[in-house]
């Protein structure tokens, strides 16, 4: 097996033919509804609240809201409805979210997207959880993860899921890699190239995004969706204070298995950091769907199906020579 990540490859350009990057389609479909870019912020509380979905939803992003607040979900999913937005919430595997599920059944509160958002998602207990909610809730849109390999993929697929969401390890502000020895860390493109191998319905790529190519990257790669955290956090939308150091200007960016998201040190495979503030998300997306915009061109395309045919190079980290 072929090792390698975001830094060690260069997609090969092709004959252009659009006369314009504002020509280039960067939408995209996942499950029933079409969206303007294939990135989703991260569900974690550090980057995602209910402000920012509603202004995702309303402009046409995917979102996926975070399950750290689990009370709150009935009524985000009625306050979004309302809204005429579509809901798309996360749910864990313990015994109290069977009861949610139940909860929402009961009230005839449907979300059009579930995200079942586990570290270890390649688990006999996210396959029992899968099928409660396809039993339950059939006309949600399932994502099952996060998972790391193709068996996986194919498993939880066969089960019921509507996708699969790649990456154990690779994050920002992940140190399950360090902690337990397991993971994508390192070679999530490479994982995502085998997952896709076998994958029959869509993947999201889900941490280790550095640079906007890499969304490019990971498209070629067999990503319908790309989640990103990091990249995402330290915006003037994003949850959490503004902090000033020496002059400078930061947002506090921690993982979902941190101890500041557990409020307890006992099985932490997160840690907390400081992100520079960014100024506003919205530039920020713009940003990245230009830059797609530009790597469907030099795919020589038109839309984003352009990005997985093209070839590519292993260059081995040599392309950030001299960029940092
Ligand atoms: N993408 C990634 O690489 C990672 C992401 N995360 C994020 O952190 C958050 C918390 O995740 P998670 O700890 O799964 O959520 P939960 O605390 O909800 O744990 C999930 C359930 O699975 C059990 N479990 C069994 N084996 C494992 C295992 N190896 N790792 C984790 N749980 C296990 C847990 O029991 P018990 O606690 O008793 O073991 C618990 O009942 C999520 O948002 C997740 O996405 C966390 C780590 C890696
Ligand atoms: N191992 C851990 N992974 C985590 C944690 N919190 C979130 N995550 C994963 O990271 C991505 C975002 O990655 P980034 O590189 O874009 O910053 C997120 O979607 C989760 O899958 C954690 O505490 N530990």
């Amino acid at each position: 097996m072929e090792a390698f990540d975001y830094d060690d490859i260069q997609l090969v350009p092709n004959k252009g033919i659009i006369k314009s990057r504002r020509d280039a389609d960067t939408s995209i479909k996942f499950g029933n509804r079409t969206f303007k870019i294939s990135v989703v912020p991260a569900n974690m509380e550090s980057v995602i609240d209910e402000k920012l979905a509603i202004w995702l939803a309303e402009n046409g992003y995917y979102y996926v809201m975070h399950r750290f607040q689990p009370e709150k979900r009935i009524d985000f999913i009625k306050m979004m409805h309302e809204k005429g937005l579509f809901a798309s919430i996360s749910v864990g595997i313990k015994d109290s979210e069977y009861k949610f599920i139940d909860q929402l059944v009961k009230e005839n509160v449907k979300p059009e997207y579930i995200t079942i958002d586990v570290a270890h998602g390649h688990s006999i207990y996210v396959i029992k959880m899968i099928h409660y909610i396809k039993e339950k809730l059939p006309d949600s849109f399932l994502t099952a993860g996060n998972i790391a390999t193709p068996e996986a993929v194919r498993e939880l697929e066969n089960e019921g899921a509507d996708a699969t969401k790649v990456g154990v390890g690779p994050g920002k502000a992940c140190i399950t890699k360090l902690k337990t020895g397991f993971g994508t860390g390192g070679w999530q493109l490479a994982a995502l190239r085998m997952c896709s191998k076998v994958a029959s319905k869509p993947l999201i790529a889900d941490g280790g995004i550095r640079h906007n190519g890499d969304i490019a990257k990971s498209i070629r790669f067999g990503a319908t969706m790309v989640m990103i955290g990091s990249m995402l956090a330290g915006h003037e939308e994003s949850p959490g204070n503004i902090i000033k150091i020496n002059g400078k200007t930061y947002k506090q960016y921690w993982g979902s298995a941190s101890e500041v998201q557990k409020g307890a040190y006992r099985n932490v495979e997160g840690k907390q950091m400081l992100i520079p503030y960014r100024g506003s998300i919205k530039d920020t997306l713009r940003e990245m769907q230009e830059d797609l915009q530009s790597s469907i061109s030099y795919a020589g395309g038109k839309d984003l199906n352009s990005i997985k045919l093209v070839d590519y190079v292993i260059v081995k980290n040599t392309i950030m020579d001299g960029d940092y």
